[in-house]
């Protein structure tokens, strides 16, 4: 095994600095299991210093690229490449931490040991005590691994994710289980570790999450990628916009000529609110004037990352 006798704040390898190749590169890669095509045709690449959301609902195949990703699976077609080599040579290197949604802790050790065991293994390990104060478990070091509750376990799992001096960290839905400070105490770790110059990968079904700290979101659905920009281009892409406004209360209201405005994707009303998402927001708010509607408290924006997210899936649904 090698050592190193690097200071714990030395930032990422060299080649991983701008003008290197891509961190992470899919060609073409394919993979099903059985009749269930998982990864459809997937290229892409990551690279030096990115912070990446994989988004998607259930079934699109996050999961299954990140095992591919990290050579846990072997692709049918395609190539997978980790920093130009193979995706077991760079983990073998050291270049690559994971946390994954899978996997078993072993029971009957320490949070301390388990830890320790993490950067024992690790070619560019940090100090134990380090790694434990990152991932906020040093209180919890001397408890047993089989007493911790979900979000403690997960925190391990980051801890052995960031046991040494990776290039690339790849996490399946990290904060699933933690409460909100343990959230965003994770977050700010994970910015940090981005400003060091490392690429951080995350799988997430908290778009807020992605919104707030990807600078790059991908969006998978069946496998295959939808959109790939940052949130602002995401919901750009997503083209709708809201609009909302009050009735007037006892005036005489339309209901039909209401649900039949021009160019709506969606249609709520509650009471005297009216919600709207609409492809030409002007076209809309026009035709509700032309109805004698005069309406209050008007107001038109742009959609969330959630709410893109959900027009670009159910469009794609629709094909
Ligand atoms: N080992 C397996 N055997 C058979 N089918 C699988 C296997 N793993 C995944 N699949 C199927 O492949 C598709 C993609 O699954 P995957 O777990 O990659 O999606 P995901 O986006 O991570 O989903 P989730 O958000 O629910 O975790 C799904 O239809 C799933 O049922």
């Amino acid at each position: 095994m090698t050592t190193t006798t690097t200071s714990a704040h030395t930032t990422a390898a060299k080649d991983t600095g701008p003008g290197a190749g891509p961190v992470v590169a899919f060609r073409n890669v394919t993979k099903s299991y059985g009749p269930v095509r998982a990864v459809d045709g997937l290229s892409l690449e990551l690279h030096p210093g990115e912070t990446v959301a994989l988004l998607g609902p259930n079934g699109a195949g996050k999961s299954s690229t990140l095992d591919l990703l990290l050579g846990l699976r072997p692709a049918d077609s395609g190539t997978v490449e980790l920093f130009g080599t193979t995706p077991r040579e760079a983990i073998a290197a050291g270049r690559v931490g994971a946390m994954l949604q899978s996997g078993g802790l072993m029971e009957d050790v320490t949070v301390r040991e388990v830890v320790a065991l993490g950067c024992a293994l690790h070619p560019r390990r940090y100090p134990v005590e380090e790694v434990l104060g990152r991932a906020g478990i040093t209180e919890i070091a001397d408890r047993m691994v089989n007493k911790l509750s979900g979000g403690q376990e997960q925190r391990v799992r980051f801890a052995l994710a960031t046991a040494g001096r990776n290039d690339l960290i790849v996490l399946d839905e990290p904060t699933t289980g933690m409460d909100v400070t343990s959230r965003q105490a994770f977050w700010a770790t994970m910015r940090d570790q981005a400003a060091q110059g490392r690429t951080v990968l995350f799988a997430t079904h908290y778009l807020e999450e992605a919104d707030a700290i990807a600078d790059r979101v991908l969006v998978l659905n069946k496998g295959r990628l939808l959109a790939d920009g940052t949130a602002a281009e995401i919901k750009a892409k997503a083209g709708a916009r809201r609009i909302a406004f009050d009735l007037a209360p006892d005036a005489p209201v339309d209901e039909t000529a209401l649900r039949a405005l021009p160019c709506l994707t969606s249609y709520e009303r509650h009471g005297d609110t009216v919600r709207l998402q609409s492809r030409d927001a002007d076209a809309t708010v026009h035709a509700v004037y032309a109805l004698g509607l005069y309406p209050r408290n008007l107001e038109v924006a742009g959609l969330g990352l959630e709410q893109a997210f959900i027009a670009l899936t159910e469009a794609e649904e629709a094909k």
